[in-house]
C-alpha cells in the first residue's frame, strides 16, 4: 500500500491546535512534526510558513473572522477556527497561493477533519473576506490601543504596557519590525576564524552571509537551510546568537586572562561568544537544569572552547563556589518579551502569569553579585521589554546593594535610543539594533566603602 502523502495545510491545522492545547514551544512543536511527517521540502516550506504566519497573525486574523462569522469564534471548534485563520492568511499574505485554492482546500480539510457540517460555515465566511477585500482596522484616534493591537496581532495589555513604557512611535516601530523577516546571526568563533574569513567560507559553501563590522565577530546569514547541516558549522567555526545576545556580550566586555561567571548560562551562547572574545581566560557557564548543562558541553567541545567550565548550580541560592570574579554576568530567565518576532506565542501569554519573575530575577542578581570581585563588573540583562523585569530589578537591587553603583554601558550609540547613550541601563529595540528587543545594565562592584550584608 503506498503511503499517503501528508498534507501542509492540515498539519498546520494540527500544530496549531496542539500549541494551544499543550501551550508547548512553537519550535518544538514544528520540528517534531516535521520529522514525523517526512514532507518533501516545498510542502515542509509552505507547512512551516503556515504554522509561524497564523501565529504571528493570530490577533489579526480573528478580528477578520469576528467581521464576517455568524456565529462568535467562541462557539467555533479548534478545527474549524484554525482551518480559517490558514485560510485567510493564506488570502491576505501570501500570493503566490490563488484565492480560490486557499478557499477550496479550507472546505476540503472541513470534511478531513470530520467537521463537514462547517463546510458551507467556511465556504461563506472566506468567500464574505473575499468580497470585502481590505481589511477595516478600529479607528486609530478613538481606539488607539485596539488598532495596534489588532493590525500587529499583539495583546491589548502589551501594547498598553508598551505605549506607556516606549512611547507611540517607538512602539510602531518595533511592532513593525518584530514583523518582518529575520535574518539568522552567527558569531564567529574568533579563537579560529575572523568573521570576514567565515562569511567567505560561507559564501563558497553557497551560503548568502555578510559580516557585520559594528559588532566585532557578527556574520549575517539570508535564506533557509539548516544551519548545522553546514560544514562550517560542524567545524566548529560559528555558533548561532542573534545579534542583541551578541551586543550584550560586548557590553561584558571580557579582557584576556580573566575569570568570567555566567551565572545563567544555557544553552551557552554568551558563554562562548565571552571566552572567544578573551581567547584566553575563564568562563564558568552555570545552569540549573542538568540537561541544558549537557548542551553547553557539547557545544563548548565543538568549538574547541576548552575555557568553558559547564556546571550545574542553582543561582537563585548563597554563593557557596567560593568564586570571585573579573565579570559575572546574569542573563535572568524572564518574560521574552523581545523575541517575539522568533517565538511569535509568547506574546499571548498574560503577563499575570509572570508576577513572580522579578523576585526570582531580583535575587539571581543580588546572590551573584557575591561572586564579584572588588572593582569587578556586574552585567544584568534580559531578553524582555517590561519595565518591571528590567529598571525596576535594577533599582531595587541599587537600593538594597550600595556597594554597587551603575556604570555606562560601552555599546555603538548607532544600536541605542537617545536618552540611553551613556547610561547604566539600556534597552536594545530590534528596529534600531536590528536584533530581539533586550536590556542591558551594567554595575561596578565598588573598591571600598558601602557596607549591606548580602555583599
Ligand atoms: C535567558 S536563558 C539564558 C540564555 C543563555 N545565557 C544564552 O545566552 O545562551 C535563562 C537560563 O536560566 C536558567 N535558569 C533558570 N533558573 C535558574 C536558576 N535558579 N539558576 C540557574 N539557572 C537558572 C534556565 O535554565 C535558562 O537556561
Amino acid at each position: 500500500m503506498t503511503e499517503q502523502k501528508a498534507n501542509p495545510r492540515k498539519l498546520a491545522v494540527e500544530a496549531l491546535i496542539k500549541l494551544e492545547e499543550q501551550e508547548g514551544y512553537s519550535n518544538l512543536i514544528l520540528d517534531s512534526m516535521l520529522q514525523k511527517s517526512k514532507m518533501d521540502p516545498r510542502d515542509a516550506a509552505l507547512f512551516s510558513t503556515l504554522f509561524y504566519g497564523v501565529l504571528e497573525r493570530k490577533i489579526t486574523l480573528d478580528y477578520i473572522i469576528t467581521k464576517h462569522s455568524s456565529k462568535p469564534i467562541r462557539k467555533l471548534s479548534p478545527q474549524v477556527l484554525n482551518i480559517l485563520r490558514t485560510a485567510i492568511y493564506q488570502i491576505r499574505y501570501l500570493e503566490r497561493i490563488p484565492d480560490s485554492a486557499a478557499v477550496d482546500q479550507a472546505v476540503r480539510l472541513t470534511r478531513k477533519f470530520r467537521q463537514t457540517s462547517a463546510s458551507g460555515f467556511v465556504n461563506a465566511v472566506l468567500r464574505a473576506v473575499l468580497r470585502q477585500g481590505n481589511v477595516v482596522w478600529p479607528d486609530e484616534k478613538k481606539e488607539p490601543v485596539r488598532n495596534l493591537s489588532v493590525r500587529y496581532s499583539v495583546p491589548e495589555e502589551i501594547v498598553k504596557l508598551w505605549r506607556k513604557s516606549y512611547g507611540q512611535e517607538e512602539t510602531i516601530s518595533m511592532l513593525e519590525a518584530f514583523q518582518q523577516p529575520r535574518p539568522i546571526y552567527v558569531r564567529a568563533n574568533t579563537t579560529r576564524v575572523t568573521a570576514g574569513q567565515l562569511a567567505e567560507r560561507l559564501k563558497k559553501d553557497g551560503v548568502e552571509a555578510r559580516e557585520l563590522p559594528l559588532v566585532p565577530g557578527a556574520v549575517e546569514l539570508q535564506g533557509g537551510g539548516s544551519v548545522e547541516q553546514m560544514s562550517t558549522f560542524q567545524e566548529g567555526l560559528f555558533h548561532v546568537q542573534d545579534l542583541a545576545s551578541q551586543l550584550c556580550c560586548m557590553a561584558v566586555d571580557p579582557q584576556k586572562e580573566e575569570l568570567v561567571a555566567d551565572v545563567c548560562a544555557a544553552p551557552g551562547g554568551k558563554s562562548f561568544t565571552l571566552a572567544e572574545r578573551m581567547g584566553e581566560g575563564v568562563v564558568y557557564a552555570f545552569d540549573l537544569h542538568d540537561h541544558r548543562v549537557k548542551l553547553m558541553k557539547q557545544g563548548a567541545t565543538r568549538l574547541g572552547l576548552t575555557g568553558v567550565k559547564a556546571a550545574v548550580r542553582d543561582a537563585n541560592a548563597p554563593d557557596q563556589t567560593g568564586i570571585l570574579a573579573d565579570r559575572v554576568l546574569c542573563d535572568v530567565p524572564c518574560s521574552g518579551l523581545g523575541v517575539i518576532g522568533r517565538k511569535p506565542e509568547i506574546r499571548y501569554k498574560s503577563l499575570k502569569f509572570l508576577e513572580n519573575l522579578p523576585d526570582l530575577q531580583y535575587n539571581i542578581l543580588s546572590f551573584s553579585s557575591q561572586m564579584v570581585k572588588p572593582g569587578g563588573k556586574l552585567v544584568y540583562s534580559t531578553c524582555t521589554l517590561y519595565p518591571a523585569e528590567n529598571e525596576q530589578v535594577v533599582e531595587r537591587f541599587l537600593q538594597e546593594h550600595d556597594t554597587f553603583q551603575l556604570e555606562p554601558v560601552k555599546l555603538p550609540s548607532s544600536v541605542l535610543r537617545e536618552q540611553d547613550v551613556g547610561k547604566g541601563m539600556v534597552t536594545l529595540l530590534p528596529h534600531r539594533s536590528g536584533g530581539d528587543g533586550f536590556f542591558v545594565a551594567c554595575f561596578v562592584k565598588k573598591t571600598h566603602g558601602g557596607v549591606h550584608a548580602k555583599d
